[in-house]
């Protein structure tokens, strides 16, 4: 099947009066039509960079040094502004961790909705809409501002918006994180519903990898501006095959055992300046040996799955570090 995203070796940087700081560090990544994909991984590791590069919608000093980027066949960082326009309004849609900066808060929701379904839809079309995504009372939200409704409401609303135009690619950064824990779930049952009822794919960006767990059919973890390990989920998650995967799942809350305590990752996730010449998760891992501080590892097939390390086959047999570790 052809992807409807690919990544290749994408380079973008931030300038920062410390430097250009790497976000993506020659990220590759593929994304299917339909599937749910989740990005995961720590702050900072480069997800939202990548989540916003699908529609170039990066602040003023992000700049693509290198690599390409292609959503349904259009080369983001090459294409005119007619055509990113047209990207974005047509097959693009976009869920954001806060409803309330997406929304205009002297706006009522109605007319909200409208504008993100173009033309001049009537109550019905708007009212209808809102059903898909299992708003109550759709008649009565129209007619609400934004602080009228709750935050689990407020974001259905987004998603109404995000859907609006019938995208092929759906974009949910953190879709749940504001929300109050007793809701979670359900909004994500609504995306995946409206992603099966529109076919688009859709990408959920989170560190809540117990929340990815139920609801993607792949997961990309992300370290250090590069996708380190992608596969099925199922299979990543019952047995990872990046030294960092398996320290984001013992790291994730839920995955321990009555009275044992979370392990936090020690250490914190690098900030690149340049091109990262060995391992960047070497300082931090457990299985690292002296090439992970010598050698960049490249992206291979172990295992039914891609991954960024020089002892993934270690990594899956839970082999710890021998003698020739890194000092
Ligand atoms: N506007 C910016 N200016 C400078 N550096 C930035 C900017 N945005 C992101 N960065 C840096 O780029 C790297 C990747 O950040 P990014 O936000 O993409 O990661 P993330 O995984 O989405 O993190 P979070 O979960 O906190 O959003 C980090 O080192 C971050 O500090």
């Amino acid at each position: 099947m052809s992807s409807l995203v690919e990544a290749r070796d994408l380079v973008i940087g931030y300038e920062t009066p410390q430097g250009r700081v790497r976000a993506l560090d020659e990220a590759r990544l593929e994304i299917l039509p339909g599937e749910t994909l989740a990005i995961v991984g720590e702050s900072g590791s480069g997800k939202t960079t990548l989540g916003m590069a699908a529609g170039k919608l990066l602040p003023a000093e992000a700049i693509c040094e290198s690599g390409r980027l292609l959503v349904d066949g259009c080369a983001v960082f090459e294409a005119g502004a007619d055509e990113l326009r047209a990207l974005r309004r047509d097959r693009l849609g976009f869920v954001f961790q806060n409803p309330m900066n997406a929304l205009d808060p002297t706006m009522r929701t109605g007319r909200q909705v409208a504008r993100a379904m173009g033309g001049q839809p009537g109550r019905t079309a708007i009212s209808a809409l809102l059903a898909r995504a299992e708003l109550p009372d759709p008649e009565r939200v129209m007619d609400s501002f934004p602080h009228e409704l709750s935050g689990g409401m407020a974001q259905r609303v987004v998603i109404a918006m995000a859907i609006a135009r019938g995208p092929r690619l759906l974009i949910a950064d953190e879709p749940t994180a504001s929300l109050d824990a007793s809701i979670r779930d359900r909004v994500m049952a609504t995306l995946r519903r409206l992603r099966d009822e529109t076919k688009a794919s859709l990408v959920i960006l989170s560190h809540d990898l117990r929340m990815v767990a139920r609801h993607a059919d792949r997961i990309a973890v992300m370290y250090g501006g590069r996708i380190v390990e992608t596969g099925e989920s199922r299979r990543v998650l019952a047995q990872p095959a990046h030294p960092y995967t398996r320290a984001l799942m013992a790291a994730a809350a839920g995955n321990e055992r009555p009275g044992q305590r979370l392990e936090p990752i020690p250490g914190s996730p690098p900030v690149l300046i340049g091109r990262c010449d060995k391992c960047a998760y070497e300082p931090r891992c457990g299985f690292a040996q002296r090439q992970c501080a010598e050698v960049r590892p490249e992206e291979r097939e172990v295992g039914g799955r891609r991954v960024v390390c020089h002892f993934a086959e270690r990594v899956l047999e839970n082999l710890p570090r021998t003698s020739g570790a890194a000092p």
